[in-house]
């Protein structure tokens, strides 16, 4: 039997537990907070006590590839079982890990991260478009075939993305053309007033650009991952106006205010709730 498609299998845990996305990001400084060493046995720690911590309590968790990647090819098999316990508990995950490449590579990066049998699969992989929103089609095509999704990067949370997303050819920015690009995947799911499996990230931070580029976030039946909240800034109260009428395809991502709860299990988990509230109830 086929799989629910990613966008109702994400509106779903949305609607169960709040619409929180809330990241493993294993800092090196984090490690040193929670009194674990910052080395495979922390990272695992650290990483395990996450999982209990997020398993079936809140809509999504994103582990953040970079900080497992650090500690090589057995930070990954950490990484790898993290994503395990997860998809075995029934927890919706992210794999934040940026790919991006010509199209026949992007291809193994689609085996590897969004198939049924990639060692590194994940219910939905980020992706970056900058080498054309067209070379992304093998991981749209495969996340299409097997219930998964991306989240193509479109407005990032750093104050360097506009330099590349607000640059403008033949009339449009990078970032609305990557928004269209979306919008054309998802058409199918947009007629049935369901989300789509092609995401887009627009940070939390980005103050007034959707609505000055014109971005038709809304129609374009995108989940819209937003990072941005706690540590780089931004607050719950920010998102209404940030994205305007598209503001219920919203999964606001936390990483750093959240885990800086740690290391007991309780605290983690009530820091997530909290955070779950308050986007709940400013979306
Ligand atoms: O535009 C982007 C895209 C991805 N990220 C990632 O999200 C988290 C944010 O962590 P915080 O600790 O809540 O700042 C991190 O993994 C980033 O790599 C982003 O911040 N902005």
């Amino acid at each position: 039997m086929s799989p629910d498609p990613f966008g109702v299998r994400l509106r779903a845990a949305m609607d169960t537990h709040g619409p929180l996305c809330v990241g493993i990001d294993p800092h090196a400084a984090l490690l040193r907070a929670w009194g674990l060493p910052v080395d495979l046995s922390g990272l695992e720690r650290f990483a395990m006590t996450c999982v209990e911590a997020f398993a079936g309590r809140v809509a999504v968790v994103k582990p953040q590839s970079a900080f497992f990647e650090v500690f090589g090819s057995r930070g990954v098999a950490v990484l790898e079982r993290v994503l395990g316990d997860l998809r075995d508990a029934g927890t919706l995950t992210i794999l934040d890990a940026k790919r991006g490449d010509i199209g026949s590579t992007m291809e193994a990066y689609a085996q590897a991260f969004l198939s049924d049998e990639g060692p590194g699969r994940a219910d939905a992989l980020t992706v970056s478009p900058f080498l054309g929103y067209g070379s992304l089609r093998p991981a749209l095509d495969v996340a299409a075939a097997t219930g998964r999704g991306v989240f193509v990067l479109a407005l990032t949370s750093n104050p360097e993305g506009p330099q590349v997303q607000h640059a403008e050819a033949n009339g449009r920015s990078v970032a609305a053309a990557v928004v269209d690009g979306a919008a054309a995947d998802n058409a199918q799911a947009a007629a049935r007033g369901e989300l789509g499996h092609v995401g887009l990230v627009v940070g939390a931070t980005v103050g007034d650009a959707v609505a000055r580029l014109g971005l038709g976030l809304a129609a374009s039946a995108a989940p819209l991952l937003a990072p941005g909240l706690g540590a780089q800034g931004a607050g719950p109260g920010d998102l209404r106006a940030v994205f305007g009428d598209a503001v219920g395809n919203v999964l606001p991502n936390v990483s750093r205010s959240v885990l800086s709860a740690g290391p007991s299990v309780q605290a983690l988990a009530a820091a997530a709730a909290r955070d779950a509230e308050s986007v709940r109830a400013a979306l």
